[in-house]
């Protein structure tokens, strides 16, 4: 018999967080940002996590990008124990493995969009030459084919979230973690955010999203909701 199983459920998770604890001191007191969080993800799956501003949801993806040190519990993500790994492993980690998109540096002033995405995967060691063409690839790929020579601050917001988005989609990482993707976006635009997001899970990669942005339900695989550090139940299986 033909399986017809969602790739997700073939593969071993690729994330794992297993009791994992945050807190920060702050001049107010104690902020409990994660609270014995136990969750994983698997290769070809979408990840939601939703919650309120203050919730918890960055510092979950901050914590599984190795930026950020959990308190107590262990974290997992492509092999490397992230909770005890040395700085270089970590380094290693976001180079190799794990793709941010992340609204606050998410691509660099100085280069175009093109060089955004390609100047990564030289350092690599793919030719230049590959390299571009990688680059306007990835920029067809989510819409954006004509505006490679552009530099960030010629884009908008949400053509910048894309370009961001085609950079993880021409590096080898088999995770990416995207905070607020659609944040300040219009409807039209996030929908081409959140259909190359889509693509990204969609060709094996463990996508986890942290948004405030109700769409994002349509095309998850999982929806987990944040409140005040804890990770509640399972909200629904697309
Ligand atoms: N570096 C930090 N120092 C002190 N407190 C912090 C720090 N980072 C996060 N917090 C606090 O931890 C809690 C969780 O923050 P976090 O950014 O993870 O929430 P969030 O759900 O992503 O919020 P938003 O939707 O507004 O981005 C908040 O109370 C926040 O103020």
């Amino acid at each position: 018999m033909t399986s017809v199983e969602p790739l997700a459920v073939e593969h071993a998770p690729i994330i794992a967080l297993s009791g994992v604890a945050k807190k920060y001191l702050t001049p107010f007191g104690e902020v409990i940002a994660a609270s014995d969080v136990s969750l994983t993800v698997r290769p070809g799956e979408m990840l939601v996590l939703v919650g309120a501003s203050g919730s918890g949801k960055t510092t979950l993806l901050n914590l599984m990008a190795g930026l950020v040190s959990p308190d107590e519990g262990d974290i997992t993500v492509a092999g490397v124990d992230v909770a005890n790994a040395s700085v270089d492993r970590l380094i290693s980690l976001r180079r190799n493995h794990v793709s941010v998109i992340f609204q606050e540096y998410n691509l660099v002033a100085l280069l175009t969009a093109a060089e955004n995405i390609s100047l990564p995967l030289t350092v690599r060691g793919v030719s230049k030459a590959e390299a571009a063409a990688a680059a306007d690839q990835a920029l067809a790929a989510v819409g954006l084919p004509q505006l490679g020579d552009r530099f960030p601050a010629e884009l908008s917001g949400g053509q910048r979230q894309r370009v961001a988005i085609a950079r993880a989609l021409a590096l080898p990482g088999e995770v990416v973690l995207a905070d607020e993707p659609t944040g300040s976006v219009d409807t039209s635009t996030a929908r081409g955010v959140m259909s190359a997001l889509h693509d990204l899970r969609t060709a094996g990669r463990a996508v986890v999203v942290a948004t405030h942005d109700p769409a994002f339900r349509e095309v998850a695989d999982r929806v987990l909701t944040v409140r005040d550090g804890e990770v509640g139940a399972m909200e629904g299986v697309a």
